[in-house]
């Protein structure tokens, strides 16, 4: 079967991705001296900031679905609080990987969300 645009768009962004490591990405992003959730001038806050002002002032539900969640869970922090069921979403296996090790608290995640 012919493959349509939209499944060729996304097999290329798949194979952009390969070689992702969730390892690296977790570590240049959101770890010091880059990303510091300590300090509040840091971007991460910022971005928690945001979050966690559209979750508790503009939106809330059953579900919420994160597409291309990566590795990280920081960005639905603050909409567990207002949605019953929170889905997250990647299609490459070592993110949901990544995100499995740190739900069954494997000592396997390389980033401590709690
Ligand atoms: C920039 S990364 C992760 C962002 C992460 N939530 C953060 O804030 O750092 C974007 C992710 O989206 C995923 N992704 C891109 N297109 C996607 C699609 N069409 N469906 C599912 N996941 C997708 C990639 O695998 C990648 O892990």
């Amino acid at each position: 079967m012919e493959e349509t645009g939209t499944e060729s768009e996304v097999a290329d962004m798949a194979a952009c991705y390969q070689g992702f490591d969730p390892a690296a990405y977790l570590q240049y992003n959101y770890m010091p001296p880059r990303a510091n959730f300590e300090r509040k001038d840091s971007t991460v806050s910022w971005k928690l900031g945001r979050l966690h002002r559209a979750f508790t002032e503009d939106v809330g539900g059953e579900l919420l679905v994160d597409v291309g969640s990566g590795p990280t869970l920081y960005q639905v922090l603050s909409g567990c609080e207002v949605f019953n069921k929170v889905i997250l979403t990647d299609f490459l296996e070592v993110n949901r990987q990544e995100l499995k090790h740190w739900l069954q608290d494997d000592g396997e995640c390389n980033m401590d969300w709690t």
